[in-house]
């Protein structure tokens, strides 16, 4: 078939990118292997027979059981895909922040069933067993034998995890364990794939062993027939239902009636029981929660991706799109022309970079701590798991807030389906909530604050990331310049002192007679804004101080580009947060002015690279799925070939006309 050409618009923003477009590319894989390596992947998955998209029914238009059997179909395909390049290639690098294998999302559109099994089925077998089990159950949970989830969540608590009700009550005379779900709100319900899909998971209950309870620990339980896919005996399990988004995800509920599983079944890397029902504590308790900050950690690049996909879609259709006529007798602009559209999606752009980098940074800081937990050593755990809580929490909200903007960017068009900004709108809506929801995640990070502003106040802090409050001591109000490393000591003043604020009014409530916790409760409000200032205090300079080490590393030209998103997110936060830093810095209404006004330079400076920027990110058509977002532009036809699909359209008059419309017509004749 003939190439389509690509849209005119499109051609000329093409020529006026002022910096190597390939180059961007190579650098946001982690070098030019990377890219080829991502590409390679890309070629193998969309070439593979059995798993194009393009001449399908739109999944929309399935019924709830076959958008899940499609979504199976093709997960399965794609595993053998998969299964097949990792015989020549190494694939270890699926459990770190990589784009290589996102392809996945050009197969199964929304959440694969399998998300759960690679996601946090596998690195729990990995992390959380002892060498003897991992020997035993990760070739078979590698090779699909044993498809699994990791199932924690109940009916009646997701975030309490020290109220889970279903137990595990160690019986010696037989050496196994009796799962069992004595309540309705003990059911697990949420686990991903786990409804229809899954023959394994990973249950956390609630130890007993010699009539004493040792908290939540991690088993793995068989749940269907390896045969047969039937729900074994003392097993009640399917699926929760429609949501927001996840459609394809088979969230599932599960509820155990006395059943027994080995003794050997539960993960024994930290915490062991003896044949004889004798409990060998973990070094540490919260190791358990091991793969929940393995996953919030990586969520932070996941949102960058995601940014990246909508980012595109946005961008491109805005440089497509021409609406209303500022000068008569002149052509209607491109929508990008507008500075206010520019303010909704340079934002965007730069946030993705913002995230990306300081990703890749928490990562690194993951591998490190976890390197020396596994040498005994966990005196960085608590700065990581405060770091992991506060950057999942805020990342997933801006960049949920990031994606509404560049939907609404797109106008009408925008709210189509077919643009595949509502799926990704509701993959990162519900970032928000798995995986520890934001309040809850943001307090954990305030314990954290509350100890190290304690610490602080002796003149010393041990953890890096809150050095920072040492300096406000010496100098609560920063002494404003319009540069960058005034900004980032403007957020860390911030930081600061609404950790001070939010301490001193615990501090009151308890002094005025109340329990630790409900002085707790009561300053929770000013807790959050404490974390969320802490955040933006990490986010700031992590991604100032990455994005300037990486234009070292590039041409020039690529070099100004970078430092240029890297200054508008400064900026852009700087305005937001400007209330804040009048309270903690000497910045005067002249430095907004000046800053709003640089604001206004950088959108300007960056519009003739709008669309080779979004180029960069190299997301390939099959992987955006977007009638608005394809590499040659050409959103009506897409759009109007995807209408065409609709099953409404199959014929001129639908069969209602004849049942409901007309005899409604015949009678308002009467
Ligand atoms: C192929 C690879 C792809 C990778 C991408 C994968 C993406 C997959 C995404 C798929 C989509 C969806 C999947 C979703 C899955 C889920 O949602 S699983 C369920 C997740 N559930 C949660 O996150 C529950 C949240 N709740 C908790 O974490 C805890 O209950 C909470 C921390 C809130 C409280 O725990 P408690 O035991 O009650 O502890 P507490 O008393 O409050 O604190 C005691 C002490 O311990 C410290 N602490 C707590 N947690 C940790 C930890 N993880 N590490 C280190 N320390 C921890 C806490 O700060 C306290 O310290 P302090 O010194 O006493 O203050
Ligand atoms: C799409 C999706 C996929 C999921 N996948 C899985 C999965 O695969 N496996 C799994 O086990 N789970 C899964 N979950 C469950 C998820 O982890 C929980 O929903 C999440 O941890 C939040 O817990 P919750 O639902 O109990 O919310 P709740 O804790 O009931 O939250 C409700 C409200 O109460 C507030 N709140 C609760 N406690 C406190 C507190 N201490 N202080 C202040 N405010 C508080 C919260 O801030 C929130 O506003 C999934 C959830 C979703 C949405």
């Amino acid at each position: 078939m003939a190439e389509k050409k690509v849209c005119e618009d499109l051609v000329k923003e093409r020529k006026k990118c002022t910096f190597n477009v390939e180059e961007l590319t190579r650098l946001i894989d982690g070098g030019e292997d990377k890219t080829m390596e991502r590409r390679e992947v890309e070629d193998m998955v969309i070439n593979a027979g059995g798993l194009s998209t393009k001449d399908e029914v739109p999944e929309e238009y399935l019924s709830h059981k076959e958008r899940y059997e499609n979504a199976i179909r093709k997960a399965s395909r794609l595993f053998e895909v998969f299964r097949e390049y990792a015989k020549t290639h190494d694939t270890t690098d699926a459990f770190s922040p990589t784009n290589k294998y996102r392809v996945s999302f050009g197969v199964v559109k929304d959440i694969s069933p399998f998300m759960l099994h690679m996601g946090m089925f596998v690195p729990t077998l990995m992390n959380q067993s002892d060498p003897d089990q991992v020997a035993e159950w990760l070739p078979k949970a590698l090779s699909m034998q044993y498809i699994g989830t990791y199932a924690q969540t109940e009916l009646g608590h997701g975030t309490f995890l020290r109220g889970l009700e279903t137990t595990a009550t160690y019986d010696p005379s037989t050496e196994e364990f009796v799962l069992n779900s004595p309540t309705l709100t003990s059911y697990k319900w949420w686990p991903g794939g786990l409804a229809h899909t899954a023959n394994h998971c990973v249950v956390v209950a609630q130890l007993y062993t010699k009539g004493v309870c040792h908290g939540v620990h991690p088993f793995l339980v068989q749940i269907r027939d390896l045969e047969t896919h039937m729900p074994l005996e003392g097993i009640k399990v399917g699926e929760i239902g429609p949501k927001l988004g996840f459609q394809t995800a088979n969230n599932g509920f599960l509820g155990f009636n006395h059943y027994r599983i080995p003794r050997r079944s539960m993960l024994m890397k930290n915490a062991q029981v003896l044949k004889d029902g004798t409990y060998i504590k973990s070094k540490n308790d919260k190791l358990t929660y091991g793969t929940m900050v393995f996953v919030r950690v990586l969520i932070v690049t996941d949102l960058a991706y995601e940014l990246s996909r909508a980012g595109t879609i946005a961008v491109r259709y805005s440089a497509v799109r021409h609406q209303s006529q500022p000068k008569p007798n002149e052509p209607e602009p491109q929508i990008l022309d507008y500075v206010t559209q520019q303010h909704k999606l340079f934002i965007g752009v730069a946030t993705s970079h913002a995230f990306r980098v300081t990703g890749n940074w928490l990562w690194n800081s993951y591998s490190k701590v976890i390197k020396d937990v596994s040498k005994g050593n966990m005196d960085q755990l608590p700065e990581l798991h405060a770091l992991a809580c506060c950057l999942k929490a805020v990342c997933s909200r801006d960049a949920a807030a990031r994606v509404e903007e560049f939907r609404l960017a797109c106008g009408g068009h925008g709210y189509m389906a077919s643009s595949n900004l509502p799926i990704i709108n509701g993959i990162v809506t519900a970032t928000i909530t798995y995986e520890g929801e934001f309040t809850v995640l943001m307090l954990q990070t305030a314990r954290f604050l509350v100890k190290a502003w304690k610490e602080a106040t002796t003149g010393k802090v041990k953890t890096p990331t809150v050095s920072y409050l040492v300096e406000f001591f010496k100098n609560d109000r920063v002494i404003w310049e319009n540069t960058p490393s005034t900004m980032i000591k403007g957020f860390q003043a911030i930081a600061a002192g609404k950790i001070r604020t939010a301490y001193e009014t615990l501090e009151k409530h308890v002094k005025s007679g109340m329990d630790y916790e409900d002085a707790w409760n009561s300053a929770s409000v000013q807790l959050v804004n404490a974390s969320e200032a802490h955040c933006r205090a990490i986010l700031t300079e992590i991604s100032w101080k990455e994005m300037v080490r990486l234009s070292t590393t590039v041409s020039p030209s690529l070099a100004q580009v970078l430092l240029q998103l890297a200054e508008l997110y400064l900026i852009y936060w700087t305005l937001e947060k400007r209330g804040d830093h009048l309270m903690y810095s000497t910045i005067t209404r002249d430095d907004i002015q000046k800053l709003q006004t640089r604001y206004e330079e950088l959108l300007a400076l960056i519009r003739p690279n709008a669309i080779g920027l979004v180029d960069a990110f190299d997301v390939r058509d099959e992987i955006l799925n977007s009638t608005l977002g394809a590499y040659d532009g050409r959103v009506y036809e897409r759009l109007m070939e995807e209408a065409l699909k609709s099953p409404l359209n199959a014929e001129p008059v639908n069969q209602s006309f004849h049942k409901y419309l007309k005899p409604l017509m015949l009678k308002a004749k009467l």
